[in-house]
């Protein structure tokens, strides 16, 4: 990267994106997308400026702010730019930043060993301790490490249109290397970034973005053809997919979801993918009496498993015990619809026991007519390698975004 090249309408935007997402604590690729429309002129060099040093500054944010003494944006975004050697003392200056000499004198002569870990690792101090009685000290710096990574991109492969194979080949008419991601049957991981809006390969629903860890979390829900299957949390219907192309389109897919705007975001994926098994409605208009073969409950969460993607999402205030009833409600109304025989997937992308394991325990105790399936076999059956009573993905370990899943029978 050039020294001294920012420019400043790159600047101007990129400090205004920062300063809306620490003062309003608002998501920063909605406002970068958000600006970039306003921005049709903005070439691709320009936008992946201004995001480098959006992303840069969060990632590193709690180190940035220790410099800075306090959490100004425009301080914040021209540390990172002297930091990520994006900028020097004199290109900031010409960009107006009046105390730039000082900024880049403070930050020479910070001492990192000033910082506590939690503060290195840009984590709030309540999560790092908890990962830190849980992992270790060495681990925990790890899976922080890998938070702070750009997540790769990953895709899955539509298997009612494509082979993997044949993804590949069309990714490669269009100049783009994918190779197989090592878990995901169906899964691809690009090289490099792309416009993938642009490609034949997207347009004709080939290929959907989904982080592999994802695609493994819908596998656990182990759906077949012609069942009855509820997505029970289904937003914008990631999961959705792939639980339709598992079923091969056939039998019945429910998309439910609180919140009904999230569910028609989904309509334009399921058109390209060319799935027809999907009906969508609230949570609330499920008959009472109407069982499913399978529930998943993807359930609203801390998203801590998600940080690679959105590094603003650790400056949210966290009421884990407030998450944690609201998830056990959930999971709670869910089980009710279960046929007898039939399974219950609860999964989160939290790296937090709270909302993981201690509401899968405390679930299980009140509905004794639950038992817990070794999530495990579940997946070797479907040729994936990952043994364990639950699924749970680290990004440190498995190089997937972070996500917890249990797989529940129904006995009675
Ligand atoms: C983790 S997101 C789901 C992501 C989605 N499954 C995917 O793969 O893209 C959690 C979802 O739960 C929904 N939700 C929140 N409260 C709910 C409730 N009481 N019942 C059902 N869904 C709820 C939210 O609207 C949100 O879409």
């Amino acid at each position: 990267m050039n020294r001294a090249r920012i420019f400043p309408a790159q600047w101007t935007l990129a400090c205004a994106v920062l300063d809306a997402v620490l003062r309003e604590h608002r998501a920063a690729d909605r406002l970068l997308q958000a600006a970039f429309r306003e921005r049709r002129a903005m070439g691709g060099r320009d936008r992946a400026r201004v995001t480098e040093l959006v992303y840069g500054s969060l990632r590193d944010l709690r180190r940035l702010q220790r410099i800075a003494g306090g959490t100004d944006a425009a301080t914040i975004c021209a540390l990172q730019a002297l930091d990520s050697g994006m900028s020097d003392a004199d290109g900031l200056a010409r960009l107006g930043v009046a105390q730039a000499p000082a900024l880049a004198a403070r930050l020479a002569d910070f001492d990192p060993s000033t910082l506590t870990a939690a503060e290195r690792d840009n984590v709030p101090d309540a999560i790092h301790a908890a990962w830190v009685e849980r992992l270790g000290v060495d681990e925990t710096a790890a899976l922080a490490a890998a938070l702070r990574q750009q997540a790769p991109v990953d895709l899955r492969v539509n298997a009612l249109k494509c082979t993997r194979a044949q993804a590949i080949e069309a990714l490669a008419a269009a100049n783009l290397s994918a190779t197989p991601t090592p878990l995901a049957p169906l899964g691809l991981r690009l090289a490099e970034r792309a416009a993938l809006t642009s490609l034949p390969a997207y347009r004709d629903g080939w290929i959907e973005p989904q982080d592999e860890g994802s695609q493994l979390l819908a596998l656990l829900v182990a759906a077949r053809p012609g069942e009855r299957i509820a997505d029970w949390c289904a937003g914008a219907g990631g999961k959705t997919l792939a639980l339709a192309a598992s079923m091969q389109d056939r039998g019945e897919l429910w998309a439910l979801d609180a919140d009904a705007r999230r569910l028609q975001r989904m309509l334009p994926r399921l058109g390209r993918a060319g799935v027809r098994c999907v009906r969508l409605g609230g949570v609330d208009a499920v008959p009472a009496d109407l069982c499913f073969d399978a529930i998943l409950v993807d359930a609203p969460c801390s998203a801590t498993g998600t940080w690679r993607r959105q590094p603003e999402a650790r400056l949210k205030a966290l009421d884990l015990p407030a998450l944690a009833r609201l998830q056990a409600q959930i999971l709670a109304q869910a089980a009710r619809h279960v046929r007898p025989g039939g399974r219950l997937v609860y999964a989160t992308c939290s790296l937090l026991a709270e909302e993981n394991e201690q509401v899968v325990r405390a679930f299980v105790s009140e509905h004794r007519q639950f038992e817990p399936m070794n999530a495990g076999d579940l997946l070797r059956v479907q040729g994936v390698d990952l043994p364990g009573e639950c699924l749970r993905l680290w990004p440190q370990r498995h190089g997937t975004d972070g996500f917890f899943g249990a797989c529940l029978r129904r006995c009675g």
